[in-house]
């Protein structure tokens, strides 16, 4: 898989940190950056990683900040973005099986390189579910972009 791949400053080490482990399970990485600890606004990478799955030039994203709470806020204003916080396993598959998430957020003030590596391998072995009942409630969630769309 192609995967785009953004941080601030409190989530780049965590970002350069998983991109090895990414390599070596086949991934290809994008790095949108940030690259150092100069301090940097979040939704700037965010945006950068939704606009490269919004394009097509990758099939997923991993956004990192401190909390993963700015980067899930500001990537879920980009129309076709379904973007999940995880910090823990149970919702790396579940959002995956039940919302068909594309991009994935995690906090590297919250969790270690050991469980995020746990939790990226997991979202991105897991498959949509493809049952009827998770299927409307994700088109329901896209006419929601519709409905509230500024530039369609
Ligand atoms: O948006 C966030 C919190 O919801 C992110 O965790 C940021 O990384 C964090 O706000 C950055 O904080 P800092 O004090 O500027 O380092």
């Amino acid at each position: 898989m192609k995967i785009a791949m953004g941080a601030d400053h409190a989530g780049y080490r965590l970002k350069d940190e998983l991109i090895p482990f990414l390599e070596s399970m086949g991934h290809q990485v994008l790095n949108c950056g940030c690259d150092c600890s100069d301090s940097v606004d979040y939704s700037d990478y965010a945006l950068a990683v939704c606009e490269k799955i919004v394009a097509g030039e990758a099939d997923r994203g991993i956004l990192i900040c401190g909390t993963g709470i700015g980067m899930t806020i500001a990537a879920n204003k980009v129309p076709g973005i379904r973007c999940a916080l995880v910090h823990d396993l149970f919702s790396a598959k579940a959002t995956r099986e039940h919302n068909d998430s594309n991009v994935l957020a995690m906090g590297e003030r919250v969790i270690g390189p050991g469980v995020a590596q746990e939790i990226v391998k997991i979202w991105l072995e897991t498959e949509f579910s493809n049952g009827e009942r998770h299927k409307n409630r994700v088109a329901k969630v896209k006419a929601l972009e519709d409905k509230y769309a500024l530039h369609p």
